[in-house]
């Protein structure tokens, strides 16, 4: 046990693991002291991410607004890596959680137009923003809760599952899971370590090559959420959620969170140049362009339809 200690706290000091000190002021705020008054609101915005930080509870709100579908895009990403890192350094924010601006998606994933027909050097900085973000919130400090109100596939995935804590509203037709497969792409073994470190081995085994999208009680049902609210609790829940979070000492939480995501995260940074070429040589191919252009062609001939 002493020598986790001690490795737990050589890694809160390493590069990754950094913001987990940043954030470490033992629990400030119990549920009592809880105030969301508007006037304690600090907001920020950029055009895809806007930001609501209630500096009296600890709690932000961040929220994806990049129209139709929150995809990940470069651009996207960018902007959602200096806002992170904005919160990451405010000592007064404890909790982040992530939600959507738009209705009926949380995020539709990577931005297939940012891996099709596009170049080396651009899907090089494509994939380098995504590990990055995955990174920064995967290695967090803070408490993160995903507040999941609409479709959630592949990369938006990812990102839930990048959370200490999933609450989806309650609703069939809002679907998540790793569903790489039906587009005839891979998901990188980090995507399938997060699914399988949420949901057990073979679940993710069964999920990861089916391509499964869980509708919202099975999602419950496998562990890939934590709780289902119906929609007009999705925010209140997940700031009440934080709230209780923050009963925890942060240091202690931390240490813990930094013990158990080790691995995960450690895998990663060994891997991360192999992972970037593996994803460049892997979209190079023609038939994986081909199963891109195709998905695209049938998203939007679906729509026309
Ligand atoms: C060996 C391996 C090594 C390395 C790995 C290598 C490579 C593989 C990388 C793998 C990682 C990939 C991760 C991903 O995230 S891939 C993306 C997966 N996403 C999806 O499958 C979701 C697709 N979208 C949908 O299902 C629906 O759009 C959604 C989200 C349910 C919303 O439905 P709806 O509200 O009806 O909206 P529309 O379908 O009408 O879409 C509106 C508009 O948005 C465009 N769009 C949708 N999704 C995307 C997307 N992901 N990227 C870009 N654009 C998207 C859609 O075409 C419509 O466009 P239009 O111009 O017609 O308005």
């Amino acid at each position: 046990m002493a020598s986790v200690l001690r490795q737990a706290a050589r890694l809160a000091s390493s590069r990754c693991l950094t913001q987990l000190s940043a954030a470490s002021s033992t629990s400030r705020l119990g549920a009592s002291s809880y105030n969301f008054s508007p006037s304690s609101r600090n907001a920020s915005t950029s055009s895809t991410i806007k930001v609501q930080l209630d500096s009296n509870t600890g709690v932000a709100i961040m929220m994806f607004q990049n129209p139709p579908v929150n995809s990940m895009s470069l651009d996207f990403m960018t902007e959602f890596v200096i806002a992170w890192d904005k919160l990451e350094l405010d000592k007064s924010c404890r909790g982040i959680i992530l939600t959507s601006a738009l209705p009926n998606v949380f995020s539709a994933g990577l931005d297939i137009m940012d891996m099709y027909g596009t170049t080396p050097e651009h899907r090089t900085a494509f994939w380098k923003a995504l590990q990055e973000l995955w990174l920064k919130v995967y290695g967090s400090g803070k408490i993160v809760v995903a507040a999941i109100n609409g479709a959630s596939p592949a990369g938006g995935c990812l990102m839930a599952l990048s959370c200490d804590y999933r609450i989806m509203i309650d609703n069939p037709k809002y679907k998540i899971g790793i569903n790489e497969t039906k587009l005839g792409i891979v998901a990188p073994f980090w995507f399938k370590d997060c699914l399988e470190n949420t949901v057990g081995y073979r679940m993710s085994e069964m999920s990861v090559q089916y391509g499964i999208l869980y509708n919202s009680a099975e999602a419950l049902k496998i562990g890939l959420v934590d709780q289902l609210v119906p929609e007009d609790k999705l925010i209140s829940t997940a700031t009440e959620t934080m709230i209780k979070w923050f009963a925890i000492p942060d240091y202690a939480r931390q240490i813990s969170k930094a013990m158990v995501r080790k691995a995960t995260m450690d895998k990663m940074l060994a891997g991360r140049e192999a992972d970037i070429t593996n994803f460049v040589t892997f979209t190079n191919k023609d038939s994986i362009q081909k199963s891109l252009g195709m998905y695209m062609e049938m998203l939007k001939g679906r729509k026309a339809k």
